[in-house]
């Protein structure tokens, strides 16, 4: 199995260490011609949404992105990530990549300093939940699977071949939400050989 990383700006070092100590092989995204190669899935970490949407127009991986992403390829947005997927933003007129069927809000649990960790449940699994700035998810459609909910706010999703969550995993010891990711994607694998 290999994950490409979008490795342009925020937390993607520790989502690629989190990969490899699961055993799974990874490709940074930095340059369009790195999107050309073979994986099986794409992480979008966390960071600043806005500064990595403006990066993937300025590199020109956008289109690319998104035409992948709309035809299967599996993809984890956490935090920012989640912003980059989502098709709209609440407090924002400008969405980014827009495939996921979710409204969010950006900062919604307060500054940098308002960081904060909690251990709550993940599909039904208590995980450890770091959230720094982190977005909330106001409103799905019929189509989303809501996998987490914190203080009655929507913070992981699921739609079809796409994961977000508005916390960092990558920034905990915790594997389950990469461990769902790397199932989803055998799963997809399945389905795609029967
Ligand atoms: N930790 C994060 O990824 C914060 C996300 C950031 N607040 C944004 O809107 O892009």
């Amino acid at each position: 199995m290999n994950i490409a990383v979008l490795a342009l700006q925020g937390a993607f070092i520790e989502h690629i260490q989190m990969l490899k100590s699961l055993g799974v092989d990874t490709t940074e995204i930095r340059k369009k011609s790195d999107f050309n190669q073979n994986f099986d899935g794409l992480i979008l970490s966390g960071g600043e949404s806005t500064v990595m949407g403006k990066l993937l127009h300025d590199l020109d991986l956008f289109e690319d992105m998104k035409i992948a992403i709309e035809g299967g390829l599996p993809v984890f947005g956490t935090c920012a990530g989640l912003i980059l997927l989502a098709k709209n933003i609440d407090n924002q007129s400008k969405n980014h990549l827009a495939t996921m069927d979710v409204t969010v809000q950006r900062n919604a649990f307060g500054r940098q300093c308002a960081s904060f960790s909690t251990t709550h449940p993940f599909h039904g699994q208590q995980i450890e939940m770091r959230f720094i700035r982190g977005p909330y998810i106001s409103d799905v459609k019929t189509n989303v699977t809501i996998l987490s909910e914190y203080q009655g706010k929507i913070v992981a999703v699921r739609q079809g071949n796409q994961l977000g969550v508005a916390f960092h995993p990558e920034l905990t010891k915790d594997t389950t939400v990469h461990n769902y990711f790397l199932d989803m994607i055998k799963s997809s694998h399945v389905a795609a050989e029967s």
